[in-house]
């Protein structure tokens, strides 16, 4: 039996993730594909601790003055830990995997943390190679980016409570304007580098639909292939 596949889906904070994975999951479903729907981090975890500890700011409220190096670790070892409990077997045996957010949101939202792109090149390399080589975490098959505006996105989760809490307060990234538009900048870049499948949630000024938008993916998702049925 060969390896499964892993799909992401990736975006900034408000981009419509979750709601686009649920939709994906559920049509995978439909198709008789066998699938898990995972979602980074995973806040009820023991193992997210520290990014729940780094998300609340108990090592400090403005998350540019923490090292992307130091903060890529936390989010690193939960998804470890999720490889090694919830799905190696699975993925091992042919099974898909879907996520909301995986090594691809250390690389936006950590590394758009670094300006200069030489230096932000030289932790990308060094974050695939700690994730996918010493962890050996797998790598995504597919990346789909959805691309929101961050002023869009932060219209979108103005009112919404915070999944750590499910308090009103923010997140140190929600809450910081400045490090929502740095990771949007970042993932512009970086999904034309990586070959990462853009969406555009945007047709000019009006916002596509959910249905639009879960089309699209779906079409790509049909051309993937490694199963007949998709
Ligand atoms: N295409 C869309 N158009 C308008 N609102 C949307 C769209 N997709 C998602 N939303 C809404 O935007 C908010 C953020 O979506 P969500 O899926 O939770 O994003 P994320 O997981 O990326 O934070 C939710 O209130 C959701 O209902
Ligand atoms: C999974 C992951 C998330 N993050 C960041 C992105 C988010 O700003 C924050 C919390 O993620 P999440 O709760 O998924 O954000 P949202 O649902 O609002 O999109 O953690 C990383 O920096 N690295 C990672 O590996």
């Amino acid at each position: 039996m060969s390896k499964g596949k892993l799909i992401v889906i990736e975006g900034v904070d408000g981009s419509g993730k979750e709601t686009q994975s649920r939709l994906l999951h559920q049509y995978l479903l439909r198709e008789k594909t066998p699938v898990l729907h995972l979602s980074y981090p995973r806040y009820e975890k023991e193992s997210s601790a520290l990014v729940k500890m780094y998300l609340r700011g108990d090592f400090g409220s403005d998350p540019d003055a923490i090292s992307p190096y130091v903060s890529s670790t936390f989010f690193a070892a939960d998804r470890y830990a999720s490889y090694k409990t919830e799905y190696e077997a699975f993925y091992m045996d042919g099974g898909w995997v879907l996520a909301d957010r995986f090594t691809t949101s250390n690389m936006i939202h950590q590394g758009g943390k670094i300006a200069d792109l030489k230096e932000r090149k030289e932790f990308l390399d060094w974050l695939v190679d700690y994730e996918y080589r010493l962890y050996e975490i797998p790598r995504p098959d597919v990346v789909f980016f959805l691309d929101l505006p961050p002023e869009i996105s932060l219209e979108r989760i103005r009112e919404r409570s915070n999944k750590i809490t499910k308090e009103k307060e923010k997140d140190i990234h929600e809450s910081n304007r400045q490090h929502l538009f740095h990771a949007y900048e970042a993932a512009c870049r970086i999904a034309g580098e990586q070959g990462w499948h853009r969406i555009d949630c945007m047709d000019g000024n009006r916002q596509r639909s959910v249905e639009e938008i879960h089309g699209e993916i779906v079409h790509h998702i049909k051309k993937l292939g490694g199963q007949d049925r998709v």
